[in-house]
């Protein structure tokens, strides 16, 4: 392990969206005592941020401008989690599907991916942590001590995320849940720069047929063989 993990290992989760990453994270790190770091959240709070500056998705300099002046915490209490920007509280406005598609559009670019490397190595740097997003494997700590690639079937995950959606009152359909949630895994698959993939050492979980509780101890037991070992 890398003299620099003063705090433990790095645990890495990637894959799709509605593949259970969020959920299953909190849980894990609960259980393991580590930090939980929700990349996807800070991609979104440059979205939000971006939107409201009226700044073109592939306008790159005025992104990389955006980036130079952000500013993004975690601010924890108990379980919970919120969003900071500049010392602004966007946790319920990043979570929108607006910002989600947008989120992917912004994601793309490089000068937005190469701000928010540095944000998240140096947050993550000291180990004791579970980073989840797309390129954490691959691109932002390729040197993870365990990496999951956590995928489900795109109907199951659009049900998913469609519930959710459903339980927060909004009026959506589930085929076009389904429609957007691979509309957006497409694109973050297909674009230039850290595209969605498995890093080939991460450990594939297919969730499609399992709880999140079954999930959840399996991601445990491979953690704490890996640290044993
Ligand atoms: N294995 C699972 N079985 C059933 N529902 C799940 C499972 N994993 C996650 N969920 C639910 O699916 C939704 C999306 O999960 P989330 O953790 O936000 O996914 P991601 O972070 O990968 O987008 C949440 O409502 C969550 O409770
Ligand atoms: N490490 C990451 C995390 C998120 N993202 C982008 O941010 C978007 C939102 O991520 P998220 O994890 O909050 O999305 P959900 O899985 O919650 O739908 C993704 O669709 C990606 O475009 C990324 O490019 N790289």
């Amino acid at each position: 392990m890398s003299a620099q993990r003063t705090n433990g290992v790095i645990v890495a989760i990637d894959g799709p969206s509605g593949a259970g990453k969020s959920s299953i994270t909190k849980l894990l790190a609960k259980r393991l005592g580590y930090l939980h770091i929700d990349t996807g959240a800070m991609f979104r709070a440059v979205a939000l941020m971006s939107q409201r500056a009226g700044i073109a998705c592939d306008d790159d300099a005025r992104l990389a401008e955006l980036c130079r002046g952000i500013e993004i915490e975690f601010e924890r209490e108990g379980e919970a989690y919120r969003v900071l920007v500049n010392g602004e509280d966007v946790s319920r406005e990043i979570r929108t599907e607006e910002v989600g598609l947008l989120t992917s559009c912004i994601s793309a670019r490089k000068p937005v991916r190469e701000a928010l490397l540095q944000m998240q190595r140096k947050m993550g740097v000291k180990g004791g942590v579970i980073l989840e997003g797309r390129d954490i494997g691959t691109v932002v700590f390729p040197d993870a001590e365990v990496k999951f690639f956590l995928t489900a079937s795109a109907e199951e995950r659009g049900r998913r995320r469609y519930l959710e959606l459903v339980a927060r009152g909004e009026a959506v359909s589930l085929e076009e849940t389904i429609e957007k949630v691979v509309c957006r895994d497409r694109q973050d698959e297909s674009r230039e720069h850290a595209p969605l993939k498995r890093a080939e050492d991460a450990v594939p979980v297919d969730s499609t047929a399992m709880t999140i509780d079954e999930v959840l101890a399996f991601m445990e037991k491979t953690v704490k063989e890996r640290v044993a070992a």
